[in-house]
């Protein structure tokens, strides 16, 4: 990769999606945006002071057309015009019976081309097929995979397991199997509808529809839906799903960019957005779909924040080789023990006396890693902006790391670990040498982390990969790949600024 394109990629520039959007079809997405007004304010959809524009790298997005003040109702959007599981074609929703919510409206859209010609306008804005297929890794060559940082891949997985549930459900419906042979009967009007689908879908047509239904729904809890899961109360809602994403610290009111939202609320007629802060014309209105780090923006909504406080990195990978580590040396001298013991059991017996130690005694000491499961700290460490020097069970983890060593028995190093985690307080506290032994032990583990994973592994590994698209080498489309190291490149910085506080 050339040092420029690095440096694109740091400053999250190069990004596909923006350029090509920027090109494509301009003047007919104006015409599009447009229409979408028309036809919402046909359906009582009512905008008051904002206007849905195209926003450079992101799509869509909503924008203020003049001055908002603060607590001014910006969108109404009339319940009727909502897209749930009670307008999905009848012939779809009983041939999908037991199918999540998300699936049945994602085969909704897939599979029924009337409501899709009722909802033209809307579709017409929606991101393209190949905007879906740059930003959102479910549609990535699996090979890239090696390459996502733990939360993001854990996230990944339990996507596709509910698509590959919600995909396999439609595949053995008979919504896709050709009808053999005509109907001697007369056809009841359900019957024609059913005819009318789309069965001839791939399943790439139906991962676009489930992924577009994944980037766009809103939670609505109504008396009915409080029924289901609150993972399916979900509904498609035109004009408010062309909203982008901001995420907003409440704890730094002055922070430059720190913008707060708007807030969303649902009543049993209609849906409403309300700016919670003024606005100048022409700015962008966001709302905030949650507290979500970037992990989490990438794999479910396919873009990354440049600075975002709800970020977080996992550190497992720096932290559980540590744990391994010292299990290992554990066995080794635990092993070395017990051979030591039964030689000293044998000379005993042969002189006829009796072993003076107890059974109790003889129990192998606990490893920090044994200690850490029997205690349900084991795994899920990270490093976030809010903790740069680790959450509270990366401070479990190295606790027990240290108690152990440092302790002149076992028993005495499980008691200080215990006094941490089940009161409270912390030993470590008292001398500012052991919180440095503390410090050091995990600054340690990130540069190793940093080191062989970071740099070798991943940063390397991606600019081993031919960076022409058509190489037969090549993983993956650039776009993607520009993305994973835009996001190692932030997860290294968030190592870098763990170290300066550990070793500052
Ligand atoms: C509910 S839609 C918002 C409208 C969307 N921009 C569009 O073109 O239709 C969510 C999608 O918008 C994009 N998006 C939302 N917030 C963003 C942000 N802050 N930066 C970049 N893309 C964003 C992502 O592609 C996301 O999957």
């Amino acid at each position: 990769m050339t040092k420029r394109k690095r440096e694109a990629a740091k400053k999250g520039k190069g990004n596909k999606r923006s350029t090509r959007r920027k090109v494509r079809g301009k003047s007919s997405k104006m015409e599009a945006y447009q229409e979408l007004l028309v036809w919402a304010k046909d359906k009582g959809i009512i905008l008051n002071g904002v206007e849905p524009r195209r926003i450079p790298g992101r799509g869509m997005g909503i924008m203020a057309t003049k001055p908002l003040k603060e607590n001014q109702t910006i969108l109404t959007v009339p319940s009727n015009t909502l897209r749930t599981y009670e307008t999905v074609n009848p012939s779809i929703a009983r041939g999908l019976l037991g199918i999540s919510i998300h699936g049945l409206l994602a085969a909704d859209l897939a599979l029924d081309p009337s409501p899709s010609a009722k909802y033209r306008q809307w579709n017409a804005v929606c991101p393209t097929r190949e905007d879906v297929w740059d930003s959102l890794p479910l549609t990535w060559d699996h090979r890239l995979r090696d390459f996502l940082p733990k939360k993001a891949l854990e996230l990944l997985l339990k996507q596709e397991a509910k698509f590959s549930k919600d995909w396999s459900m439609v595949q053995q419906s008979k919504l896709l199997s050709p009808r053999s042979g005509e109907k001697e009967y007369e056809r009841s009007e359900e019957e024609e509808e059913g005819e009318k689908l789309n069965k001839s879908i791939t399943r790439d047509d139906y991962l676009y529809a489930w992924l577009l239904v994944n980037t766009r729904t809103f939670y609505h809890e109504t008396p009915k839906t409080k029924k289901f899961n609150k993972e399916d109360r979900m509904v498609l809602q035109p004009v408010a799903d062309l909203f982008n994403h901001t995420s907003y610290d409440p704890s730094a009111e002055e922070k430059e960019g720190n913008k707060k939202t708007c807030s969303v609320a649902f009543s049993p007629t209609a849906f409403t957005i309300t700016t919670t802060r003024p606005y100048t014309a022409g700015e962008e209105v966001y709302i905030c779909y949650g507290n979500h780090s970037n992990d989490f923006l990438l794999i479910e909504y396919g873009f990354l924040f440049d600075e975002n406080v709800w970020d977080e990195v996992c550190i497992d990978d720096a932290i559980l080789p540590l744990l391994d580590k010292s299990q290992q040396q554990q066995q080794q001298t635990s092993a070395t023990q017990a051979r030591q013991l039964k030689k000293t059991t044998r000379r005993l017996n042969e002189r006829g006396k009796k072993d003076p130690k107890s059974q109790a005694d003889q129990q192998p000491p606990k490893s920090p890693k044994d200690l850490l499961e029997e205690t349900g700290f084991l795994g899920n460490y990270n490093l976030d902006p809010r903790n740069p020097t680790g959450c509270y069970r990366t401070q479990v983890a190295l606790r027990a790391l240290s108690a152990l060593p440092s302790s002149l028995t076992p028993q005495e190093g499980e008691k200080k670990f215990r006094v941490f985690v089940d009161y409270g307080q912390d030993p470590w506290e008292e001398s500012p040498e052991e919180q440095a032994k503390l410090n050091m032990l995990l600054a340690q583990a990130l540069k190793q982390w940093r080191g062989d994973v970071i740099e070798k592994k991943i940063i390397e590994g991606l600019d081993k990969m031919e960076w022409k698209e058509g190489h037969e080498k090549v993983v993956g489309r650039e776009c993607h790949r520009d993305t994973l190291l835009m996001r190692w490149m932030q997860v290294r910085r968030m190592v870098d600024r763990a170290l300066e506080e550990l070793e500052g």
